[in-house]
């Protein structure tokens, strides 16, 4: 498809559901006693195959015209599935299932597409095995596919090398079937969505700074809730509207927890100019609109405790660092390369094809900006976020900008490529 560049948008957007939220909705309402109903969910790929897996686990999850409806079966309801799990494009699903899996009484495999199948599984298996998993890559160590065998658990105490909320919530779930007190500590705090939720539905889940403990032995209770806007899907709008001169997109119903702000202090330390309006609370999680208008943007370092916060919206940051006066820095990101795609080759390359100067670098990049972007044509390597950030790139830029494959967007946000297309079609 070709983006043509824009000069202004003025939007009123509705974010479609958070993935981490409808994800870890279908996952802990699948284990609760009774009936949960999500409005708002995310119809994305991602969390489709989430649904899959749990229905190939015996579990009834029904599409109602506003929420999925799901029936509990309890901590001890999963049946073995009659064959593979497959979850697709979704390192979130395969990760948090693991650690799920591996406390049931039963056996099985679970994989997932080719990018799945190369991305690391021992930062899951490793702690998994310490609380007594069985659990192994049956191509390769340590890649899916995966069998797991259910074991007895027992709870630990572990400190994660990494900030990674599929490695908490993977231990964490493991941790609700344990023998005794699981412990997790991680260098930076990632997202919490996990014990917000599991806390909200009757866990016994404590966050004490950095560290989380788990105590066996409650029973879930399924509710109605509702899940807030993605912020990861809000932050190509929040980009494009700081970018392009005249304009103002505001944004409703956007999820703003704290441990997934970074992309709005890194916006508004740039100079943008970002106003949250309406905040509130639901089901333990913080909401609000978010309005944007066109700014004049300067270079910053992004680095340390903020990578947790941002990582998934370094892509579409990267582009807003194009349009800022001066340098930015991105560093402390080797996680990015560990992504759907090599997210720093990706980037790094594909902004060069359009006239961005940028260097790559070990843990992340520099953007010497204030030039914007000239255009061309990109490879998005099938990488939704890679695809969605070169096409803000293109409706910034001064020609347009040709990207590859569209398709994957549907992966997190799935009316992406209709809202551009109004946008493109209605230019204000
Ligand atoms: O737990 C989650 O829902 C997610 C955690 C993050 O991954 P890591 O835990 O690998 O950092 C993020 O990149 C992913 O899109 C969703
Ligand atoms: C990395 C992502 O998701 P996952 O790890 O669930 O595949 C993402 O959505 O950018």
């Amino acid at each position: 498809m070709f983006i043509k560049p824009l000069h202004r948008v003025k939007e009123v957007i509705d974010i479609p559901g958070d993935k981490s939220i409808s994800h870890r909705g279908i996952i802990f309402s699948a284990i609760a006693q009774g009936e949960s109903q999500l409005y708002n969910f995310l119809t994305g790929e991602d969390c489709l195959r989430t649904i899959d897996c749990f229905q190939k686990l015996g579990v009834s999850i029904k599409m109602e015209k506003d929420f999925v409806k799901i029936r509990g079966v309890g901590l001890r309801g999963l049946k073995v599935p009659e064959e593979r799990l497959d979850v697709g494009n979704s390192g979130t699903t395969i990760r948090l299932m693991s650690g799920l899996l591996s406390g049931q009484n039963f056996d099985c495999e679970i994989t997932g597409d080719a990018s799945i199948q190369r991305r690391p599984m021992d930062r899951i298996i490793l702690p998994l095995k310490q609380m007594g998993a069985s659990i192994e890559g049956i191509e390769a160590e340590n890649l899916a596919p995966l069998r797991i065998k259910g074991k007895m658990l027992q709870g630990i105490s572990y400190d994660s090398p990494i900030a990674s909320a599929q490695v908490k919530s993977a231990i964490l779930l493991a941790g609700l079937y344990a023998q005794g007190e699981t412990r997790i500590r991680e260098p930076y705090l990632s997202r919490n969505h996990t014990e917000i939720m599991l806390k909200d539905m009757g866990a016994d889940i404590r966050e004490e700074g950095l560290q989380v403990i788990c105590r066996p032995g409650n029973v879930l209770y399924g509710k109605e809730r509702r899940v807030p806007g993605d912020i990861s899907s809000a932050a190509f709008f929040l980009v494009l509207g700081a970018i392009l001169g005249d304009s103002d997109i505001l944004l409703r119903n956007v999820g703003i927890n704290p441990t997934r702000t970074g992309s709005l202090d890194v916006l508004m330390e740039m100079g943008g100019q970002i106003r949250i309006l309406n905040v509130r609370e639901e089901c333990g999680e913080r909401i609000g609109d978010i309005r944007v208008k066109g700014s004049t943007l300067k270079g910053i370092e992004i680095g340390g405790a903020l990578i947790p916060r941002l990582i998934d919206e370094i892509p579409v940051l990267a582009v807003a660092a194009a349009f800022a006066e001066g340098t930015t820095v991105i560093k402390d990101a080797q996680e990015l390369k560990v992504k759907e795609s090599n997210r720093i080759d990706a980037l790094v390359t594909e902004l060069k094809k359009i006239g961005v100067d940028i260097e790559q670098k070990e843990d992340g990049m520099v953007i010497r900006g204030g030039k914007g972007i000239k255009g061309g044509k990109i490879n998005s390597y099938g990488d939704h976020r890679i695809a969605m950030a070169m096409t803000i790139a293109g409706l910034g830029s001064e020609e347009g900008v040709e990207v590859d494959t569209l398709e994957c967007a549907a992966v997190s946000f799935p009316y992406f490529y209709d809202i551009i297309e109004r946008m493109m079609n209605h230019e204000q």
